[in-house]
């Protein structure tokens, strides 16, 4: 409960919609409690003296009271939905700023699936709780404590009915969302079960569809399709099961009152009007009862979700900037790893254990070992996408946590084993690189990344449009691109993550010696899978189960290191590195 005021902060901007709307409630619910006096009026002193002027009058009347009803009812309706959208609006874009922010360990701790169930689905359902907050809220106890103080005053004679039902329809609609509310909470977890689900296999549709596995898939998803099906429609049918019996209470309480009515007008305690005005008080406590009851039950549906997304705002960057952060003019890229260890999760097993190593500026640093021995986690150290658990990373003389995080990241260029491109043209694309790239930039960083050549073939060139995930481009094309857009912003540190793998040989060979002689300063590392692709590397790194078990040459590994020997028997020896430069 306490999460969902805590939001309300949210509506402060909107402050002046939230209060007008209820406002025009007000009014509309005025009139709402005018009518049935009117008509009561018009037939007791209207129609039962024959009083034909009377009728037309109060008829005009009942049709004014109408109109303004319609008028504060439309403007309750604009003004709430303007406060609920607004509100709603700026929690989204709050969710999304401190996601982008969330490091790599804040993002696994949710999942992606959860975080976008959060963006969307928790978000409209608070959204519509505080709509139906600011539109029917007011309302329904302004009408429930009208109707009740006029059925007192004008017809008191039936007020035992009220007396009796009040109590009663209230149980029931305790009774109701007590229940509705725990089976709501459920529905959501089952919502962020099935779009992980959804997530999972739109971004990974090529690979299910390769390996055949859409029977295994289709029947994972049914399955928690059908779990989701079974709490909501439970979720679903609790609500509703509230209506009819909530009706059928009312319609007893109708009966109840026409019994009475008609025992008392044949002893003439009361007149025929005023049975019509209490039947039409008690509808309208009913309908005050049922649309309270909505309302609450938007509001139970929106506890947990607000919890969600409260979660998430108050979420502890576990990266983050330091108080007074060191902002040099320019990063050299020497940089000097001690003793670093590092694990995914607390007290998890040590996936980098204790490594130690320097790259002086410029210096091209290869990296390879065995699957898994944590070469891309050594790397997602250094722009700060992990922090280490023990030892330092020291870049320039300074330790990374001091630097300004946004610089530090602005000049380390990563090239990811898996090209992620953006839905948008190759110029937007690059100019994630660098912002304010221009053309002449995107020329040279394309060049470089040897992407010119398929791009001079699209009709657009650097205007040609990506569909989401740049599927409409080749793997090769792909990496290609993404490593322009590291190259573009000219990049002190330079990471290449095993991303030359999904271009030919050929090019991969042109790409790393373009990126020895113009990055000739930048510190680069080379992670790679085949021996061929950083043989020809300053230094070569050599992993294995998250220790550094060699370091030097190709030639000097090639004597003194086993586990490179090993890789480089497994690729073919001698032969193998020929066959590489011959395929060059
Ligand atoms: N996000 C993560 N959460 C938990 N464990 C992870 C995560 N990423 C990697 N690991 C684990 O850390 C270890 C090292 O993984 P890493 O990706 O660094 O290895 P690698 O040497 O780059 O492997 P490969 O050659 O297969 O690319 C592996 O055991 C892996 O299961």
């Amino acid at each position: 409960m306490q999460s969902l005021f805590s939001l309300l902060k949210y509506l402060k901007p909107y402050t002046f919609f939230a209060i007008i709307g209820p406002l025009f409630m007000c009014v509309e619910v005025g009139m709402d409690l005018l009518q049935p006096m009117i008509m009561q009026h018009i037939i007791d002193n209207g129609i039962a003296t024959n009083d034909t002027s009377y009728v037309v009058k109060m008829s005009l009347l009942m049709l004014l009271v109408a109109v303004i009803g319609l008028i504060g009812g439309i403007g309750c309706s604009i003004y709430s939905t303007k406060a609920a959208v607004n509100f709603a609006t700026d929690i989204r874009q709050d969710v999304f700023q401190k996601v982008e922010r969330f490091s790599a360990k804040n993002t696994d701790q949710f999942g992606a699936g959860k975080l976008i169930t959060i963006a969307t689905n928790d978000i409209t359902s608070v959204q519509m709780a505080v709509m139906m907050t600011l539109k029917i809220l007011v309302r329904s106890p302004l009408l429930f404590i009208g109707s009740v103080i006029i059925v007192f005053i004008s017809a008191r004679e039936f007020f035992s009915i009220l007396l009796i039902l009040i109590p009663l329809l209230t149980i029931v609609n305790w009774y109701f969302m007590k229940n509705a509310g725990k089976l709501f909470r459920k529905v959501q977890e089952a919502i962020d079960k099935m779009n992980t689900k959804l997530q999972e296999n739109l971004t990974g549709i090529r690979v299910v569809k390769a390996l055949g596995r859409q029977d295994y898939e289709k029947k994972g998803f049914a399955e928690i399709n059908e779990e989701q099906t079974r709490i909501n429609t439970s979720a679903n049918q609790m609500i509703m099961g509230l209506m009819p019996v909530m009706l059928f209470l009312v319609n007893i309480g109708v009966v109840a009152a026409l019994w009475m009515g008609v025992i008392k007008v044949d002893n003439g305690t009361t007149e025929v009007g005023v049975i019509l005005a209490f039947i039409n008080y008690l509808t309208i406590t009913l309908n005050a009862l049922i649309s309270s009851s909505h309302v609450l039950m938007a509001i139970t549906r929106a506890f947990p979700s607000a919890e969600r997304i409260q979660q998430v705002l108050n979420t502890k960057m576990d990266i983050e900037n330091k108080v007074e952060s060191y902002e040099p003019s320019s990063i050299k890229g020497d940089i000097e790893f001690r003793n670093v260890s590092f694990s995914y999760s607390k007290n998890g097993e040590l996936v980098l254990k204790g490594l130690n190593f320097r790259a002086r500026q410029g210096e091209k640093i290869g990296i390879i070992g065995t699957i898994g021995s944590g070469k891309s986690t050594l790397i997602k150290l250094l722009p700060r996408l992990y922090d280490v658990d023990t030892g330092e990373i020291i870049i320039d003389g300074k330790n990374i946590k001091d630097y300004k995080l946004e610089q530090l990241r602005e000049e380390i260029g990563v090239i990811p084993q898996k090209a992620m491109l953006f839905s948008g043209t190759i110029a937007e694309n690059l100019r994630f690189g660098k912002e304010n790239a221009s053309k002449e930039e995107m020329e040279a960083a394309t060049a470089t990344a040897n992407a010119s050549e398929f791009i001079d073939k699209l009709d657009q060139r650097f205007e040609h449009v990506l569909t989401q995930g740049g599927n409409n481009l080749s793997g090769g094309q792909k990496q290609r691109l993404s490593i322009a857009r590291a190259f573009i912003r000219k990049p002190a540190i330079v990471i290449l993550d095993d991303s030359t793998s999904a271009v030919d040989a050929l090019s991969e060979k042109e790409i790393l010696n373009t990126l020895y002689q113009e990055y000739e300063q930048s510190t680069t590392f080379i992670i790679a899978s085949k021996i061929s692709s950083i043989m020809n590397a300053d230094r070569i790194l050599v992993m294995e189960d998250g220790k550094i078990v060699g370091a030097g040459t190709h030639h000097e590994l090639l004597e003194q290191n086993n586990v490179y020997q090993d890789i480089y028997n497994t690729q073919g020896g001698k032969e193998g590195m020929i066959h590489e430069s011959a395929s060059n």
